[in-house]
């Protein structure tokens, strides 16, 4: 039996939601979810934002943070962090093996930063048909013929097309993901995975697996139809990883971090640059993450209040978190402590009821307002009953 304190069923509108089991009071807490499954910290904060407690070196009185891992040449990779314990915990992460280190996450992160030194450098005026599409054009056959042919074409020699920071923190995002997804398939036994309990906190879960994200709802084709650039974007991303999985490939023979095979390459990294090769030879994962990109994760944002005007400082994505639904009227509230996200219940919650947080600023009393906004933002048309009750009665 499950230890939360509520059931995931389908909802009446679609898709699935959180709906509680018994009575919870105003103010318990109702689910930590100690980490996401995927992150990326907008390249502009790298310095200043801890990599693994998402604390804001300026909220400190600092500049940035000094704890590095990775090397300081120019193009070699590297993460920040606001104590040893933080970068200890980040190495534990994401150490395949307990002891060997993560120079293999180093090396791939490190062939990114090497792949922006040629961006832009030798570009040749190419016309990208998608990028004229228009909603007219969108259709799911449409996206599915476009994804193919990215994926029937190979990646050529060097990469020096520019593309925009946005898409880069996107491409970050993606390879993140796609790095837990072998990491999880090259140790099934990795302790942290599903890990679930409950205690001071409520009921507490770690970052979840692959498949668990996999069941969440995915809005590609209403965001592509309202957004029909994407979709050239999405493929552009697909393309650049497989050129970075490509570039990994040939320089493995050269590498000598990790531990040493008998040939004196890095064995963990070899293996993970295999399987990103192997799960980036179609464009079903990547593809399939970025499906669920929009809609599903949540904004790291600094600490300061509303009225302070808080900054975004990345997106991550909560597996168990993003079962709640959006309400203009929520009855769960949602609050970053650290890496890890909680819910707590706003108002006494009844059993059976749906739980629900809010996506956007649900005091705009117009519900066309709201509407439009859910629409243009997060792509669906809000089914909540305070919008069904407001607009029956205009
Ligand atoms: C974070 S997910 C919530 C979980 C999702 N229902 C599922 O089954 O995976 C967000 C998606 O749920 C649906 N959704 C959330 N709130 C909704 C609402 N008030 N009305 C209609 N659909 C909603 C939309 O499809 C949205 O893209």
């Amino acid at each position: 039996m499950s230890l939360a304190p509520y059931d995931i069923l389908p909802t009446p509108y679609g898709g699935r939601g959180a709906f509680a089991r018994r009575f919870i009071p105003k103010g318990s807490p109702v689910l930590l979810c100690s980490g996401p499954y995927a992150t990326v910290i907008f390249w502009k904060f790298r310095r200043e934002v801890c990599a693994t407690c998402f604390a804001y070196a300026f909220e400190s009185g600092k500049r940035k943070w000094s704890i590095k891992l990775g090397e300081n040449s120019r193009g070699a990779g590297g993460v920040w962090f606001c104590s040893e314990e933080c970068k200890d915990a980040f190495v534990q992460d994401y150490e395949l093996v307990a002891g060997q280190g993560i120079g293999w996450w180093g090396e791939i992160n490190g062939a990114f930063e090497r792949m922006l030194l040629q961006m832009g450098k030798d570009v040749k005026p190419t016309v990208d048909p998608l990028e004229d599409i228009t909603a007219a054009d969108v259709t799911a056959e449409f996206i599915e013929k476009t994804w193919l042919a990215a994926e029937q074409s190979p990646p050529g020699r060097g990469w020096t097309e520019e593309l925009s920071e946005y898409e880069l923190d996107t491409a970050r995002f993606v390879l993140d993901g796609l790095v837990h997804k072998v990491m999880e398939e090259a140790n099934p036994a990795f302790p942290s995975l599903d890990r679930v309990v409950v205690g001071a906190e409520g009921y507490c879960v770690s970052a979840g697996r692959w498949a668990d994200l996999m069941e969440l709802q995915d809005n590609e084709l209403a965001m592509i139809k309202v957004k029909p650039y994407t979709l050239a974007s999405r493929i552009r991303l697909y393309r650049f990883l497989r050129h970075l999985v490509a570039s990994l490939a040939t320089r493995k023979n050269v590498m000598r971090s990790g531990s040493a095979t008998p040939e004196g390459t890095s064995m963990p990294l070899i293996r993970i640059a295999d399987r990103l090769k192997s799960v980036l030879s179609t464009s079903l994962a990547a593809r399939a993450l970025m499906a669920r990109d929009h809609g599903n994760v949540f904004g790291i944002w600094d600490m300061a209040s509303e009225e302070e005007g808080s900054e975004m400082l990345g997106w991550a994505a909560y597996v168990s978190g993003s079962y709640f639904n959006h309400d203009c009227s929520p009855n769960l509230k949602k609050d970053r402590v650290g890496r890890a996200i909680q819910f707590r219940a706003l108002r006494d919650i009844l059993p059976g009821e749906e739980m629900c947080i809010s996506y956007i600023d649900e005091d705009c009393p117009d519900p066309k307002e709201r509407s439009r906004q859910l629409e243009q933002d997060w792509f669906f048309a809000c089914c909540c009953s305070k919008c069904k009750r407001q607009l029956t009665h205009e």
